[in-house]
This record gives C-alpha cells, structure tokens and sequence, in this order.
C-alpha cells in the first residue's frame, strides 16, 4: 500500500505550491497520521496554506493531497465527512447571519434535512450553556465569539480531520483553557498551528515549518524548543533599532 492510498492518514507527495509569485511549497512531502499534531513557524512560513492545500480550498500546481486515502481534488463530495477547516479569520469561515444557521450548515452539507440540522444545531449549543447565542445576529458576537461559534460549526459537523489555524489568536484566558478542554476531548485527529506554543508543546508531533520547508518534525517539547532557541538566536543579532 502506498502512502497516498493508506486510508488512516493524510499525506502531501510532492506538493509544490504557488500563490501569486510566492513558490510557497517546493516539492514538499509529508504524512500526518498522528491524533495530535501541532504546526508552528514564523509569519509567512506556510502554516496556513498547508491547511488550505488538506481541505481542498487550493490545488497544488504539481504532487498530490490525499486525506484517508481520497485525492482532495478528485474527489471532493467525499471531503465534509473528511476533514474541516477553522480559519483564522471567523470572517472568512461564517457564511450565515445567524449563530443557528451556521452551525445547521455544518450539518446539511453532509445531508442532515434543515430543520433536523436547526434542531441539533440548538440542542448542541444548549449543552455548552449557549442556548441564547442561537438566534444572536453573528455580527453582534465579538472577534472571540465568533471564532468560538467557528469552533462549535466545525465540531457539529465532525468530520474525521480538524484543521484549526491559530483558534487560540482571539481568544481571552478563560476561553483559551476552554478550547484547550474541548479540543482535548475531541474525537478526530487534530492539526493545530499556533504562535502560542504551549498549547501544542505536549502533543506527540510537533511540525516547524519555515519558509515552506519543514526545519524540524519530532515530539512536541524539543521542536518547540528548537524553535524558540532559533528565534532567540535571531532576536540577538538583530541590529538596534534606530530611535
Ligand atoms: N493570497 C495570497 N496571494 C499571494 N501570496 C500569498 C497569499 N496568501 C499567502 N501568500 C504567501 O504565501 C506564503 C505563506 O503564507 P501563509 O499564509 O500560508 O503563512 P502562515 O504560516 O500561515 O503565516 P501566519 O503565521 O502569518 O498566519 C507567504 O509568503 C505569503 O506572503
């Protein structure tokens, strides 16, 4: 069995990747099969493009995405049930005016009837002492909160792979210790990239990305070290500023 057929991992084989005139991924191969993985890198480095490649929102101009054994762009009816994106911007994720609606949305695309999809959509808020969010105007939430009910829309739906590209960048203490639990208790396999390493520094793989090319790869504790050495290193040659 090849790697891209193996249908309990996800694999990139070769993956270059433009966007605009960047060459953001030059031949890059990787397996993720681990239930936690962590992304890290500077700006820039490709985090969020990775994610973008795995849920299909970009193709690769050459090599091939598989998740669990299905080609992303070949076959992409197969792909809500598969894997779902949390973006890093709630803006770019929610579509509907509705805290309700949003959440049924994940669920009618993998065939639930809208109104079964309505009801569980509020029964799921209601279990996490939401109730009064369901029919609040999206838009009345705050940057937080929003991307709290990006979060929940991509849980109801559960699908098999969780991409979350920095859940944690908006969030307050209390609401990040809230994703930490509720990401702890998740089924699925996780990929989470972050600035905020410690929310990834204990899971069993730990990717450091660097301007496209993966710089280490490994448990989580000694890439995020590696990582923040490096970036301590590049802290200390930097020249003053110049006021
Ligand atoms: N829409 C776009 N058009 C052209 N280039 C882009 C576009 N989006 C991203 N890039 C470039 O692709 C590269 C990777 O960007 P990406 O957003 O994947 O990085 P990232 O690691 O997620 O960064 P951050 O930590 O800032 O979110 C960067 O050089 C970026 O400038």
């Amino acid at each position: 069995m090849t790697v891209a057929s193996d249908a309990s991992c996800v694999a990139l084989d070769g993956v270059t990747l433009l966007r605009g005139t960047t060459t953001v991924f030059d031949r890059l191969s990787l397996t993720l099969g681990e239930r936690r993985i962590g992304l890290i890198g500077d700006n820039g480095a490709g985090k969020s493009s990775l994610f973008r490649l795995l849920c299909g929102l970009d193709a690769p101009q050459s090599g091939t995405v598989h998740v669990y054994g299905r080609d992303v762009r070949r076959e992409r009816g197969a792909l809500p049930a598969l894997v779902g994106l949390m973006f890093q911007n709630p803006d770019d994720q929610i579509i509907y005016p509705t805290v309700v609606e949003e959440l049924a949305f994940g669920l009618t695309a993998r065939g639930t009837a809208r109104r079964e999809a309505r009801e569980r959509a509020r029964d799921f808020l209601g279990a996490r002492g939401l109730s009064e969010w369901a029919d609040r105007p999206v838009g009345s939430l705050s940057q937080g909160q929003r991307q709290r009910v990006c979060l929940l829309a991509l849980l109801i739906s559960a699908p098999r792979l969780l991409l979350l590209d920095e859940p944690y960048a908006s969030l307050d203490l209390p609401g990040q210790s809230l994703l930490a639990a509720e990401l702890a208790a998740a089924a699925q396999q996780l990929v989470v990239s972050t600035h905020l390493l410690d929310h990834v520094r204990d899971f069993e793989r730990v990717i450091w990305l660097d301007a496209g090319r993966v710089r280490a790869d490994g448990h989580g504790p000694g890439v995020c070290a590696a990582y923040e050495a490096d970036v301590r290193g590049r802290l200390a040659e930097r020249p003053p500023l110049p006021y």
